[in-house]
């Protein structure tokens, strides 16, 4: 078991469900402290609209210094149709803390629960067994280009360079080798320059330095297709920023909801930020319908890879594949509970688990 520690952690709420899905999961990190003996210091901090309608700003400067300062970040989500055609957008605030913070490589990993296989639209046969995690690029391509806008055109620039590709194709060799050693790269480099550099680069690197690792390259439309056919045929997806962004989107459907899936956005040092891979949801805010369970599987990675505390965050999934074997779910999932009736299910789980492993009956024998 870990050392007892103090650890400080900002939490970013946001705009729409971001503030009940961060509730949600706050509320499972203070159980976990709690059970561990660890003192979880939580500052809450504005982002994104709430953000741009407290300051004007959608990453005020005290958010940005308590963010790189902090051990990690947990994040809700940003923006709404209250904020569309605004001088300020939510997302620059999102886009900027990940700059400032330096995380090139965000963790998106999907494992389809064989309880929920059959909230998949596709077949049971199809989607069982999906274990795959996408390494998407966060820090580069067109979502950072420069943006230019006449009343007659608009343009968004795509740049990448050598080292940002070498760094995230590193990031994703290293995983595959803890993994089933797969990585599978994805771009357009039958049509995009930058794509042809990331290919050339990701061809490089698993030459020179992961030559064990079996490495194959798809362009991202077949992709798309490929991904919901035969998704069981993928280990490690590796792609630069947009595509990663839409892919993981997209598969998100095999594990039965959106609301289910997580992610960690690391750079090389400092703290990473952890939230769940969807967005606002505005068409259901404010309503305690949200699944917290993205989020809450966000907190078990920052556990597990911001504080290295890997026993709390096992903990955590434990108690969230107990939880969704129950058939305790949000509506997303034809469930009948609200946001803060599956976070309470899941504190509940952690509970039920310890009181067995400390009640455990010993049979010993001479
Ligand atoms: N990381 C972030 O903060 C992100 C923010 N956004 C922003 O969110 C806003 C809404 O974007 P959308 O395209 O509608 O994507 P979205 O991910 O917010 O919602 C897509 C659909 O999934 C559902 N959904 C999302 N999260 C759910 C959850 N936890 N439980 C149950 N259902 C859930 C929504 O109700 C909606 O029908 C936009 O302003 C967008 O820019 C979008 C993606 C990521
Ligand atoms: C800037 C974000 C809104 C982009 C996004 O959709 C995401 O990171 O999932
Ligand atoms: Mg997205």
């Amino acid at each position: 078991m870990s050392k007892a520690r103090t650890y400080n952690i900002v939490v970013l709420p946001g705009d729409g469900v971001g503030p009940e899905v961060a509730e949600a999961a706050v509320g499972v990190l203070r159980v976990i402290g709690d059970f561990y003996g660890h003192t979880f210091n939580f500052s809450e901090h504005l982002i994104g609209g709430a953000a741009i309608d407290a300051t004007g700003d959608p990453l005020p400067e005290e958010t940005r210094a308590a963010c790189v300062a902090a051990d990690a970040v947990l994040l809700g989500a940003v923006g709404g149709p209250k904020w569309d055609g605004g001088k300020r957008r939510p997302e620059e605030g999102l886009l900027n803390i990940r700059k400032a913070m330096g995380l090139f490589a965000n963790l998106r990993p999907l494992q389809v629960s064989p309880v929920l296989a059959h909230r998949s639209p596709l077949k049971k046969e199809i989607v069982e067994g999906v274990d795959l995690i996408v390494f998407r690029e966060l820090t580069g391509g067109v979502y950072f280009g420069e943006k230019t806008r006449t009343d007659t055109m608009a343009s968004d620039l795509c740049i990448y360079t050598v080292e940002e590709i070498e760094r995230v194709a590193r990031a994703a060799f290293q995983t595959a080798l803890q993994r089933r050693g797969k990585v599978t790269s994805v771009d357009k480099a039958n049509v995009m320059e930058t794509s042809r550099l990331w290919r050339e680069v990701v061809t490089r690197i698993h030459a020179q330095e992961f030559p064990q690792v079996q490495l194959e390259h798809a362009l991202v439309d077949s992709m798309a297709m490929h991904l919901i056919r035969k998704p069981r045929d993928y280990d490690v997806i590796l792609t630069e920023n947009m595509f990663g962004d839409i892919l993981s989107d997209e598969i998100s459907v095999l594990g039965g909801s959106i609301g289910l899936l997580p992610s960690a956005s690391l750079g090389s040092v400092g703290p990473g930020l952890f939230e769940p891979i969807h967005g606002s949801a505005p068409d259901i805010a404010g309503q305690d319908l949200a699944n917290p369970v993205g989020t809450i599987l966000s907190a078990a990675l920052l556990l597990r890879h911001s504080l290295k505390l890997e026993d709390e965050a096992d903990s955590i999934e434990a108690a969230v594949a107990a939880v969704l074997a129950a058939g305790a779910t949000t509506a997303d999932l034809g469930g009948a509970l609200g946001t803060r009736a599956a976070a309470n299910a899941v504190i509940d789980a952690i509970k039920a688990i310890h009181w067995a492993s400390a009640h455990r009956v010993q049979m010993h024998w001479a």
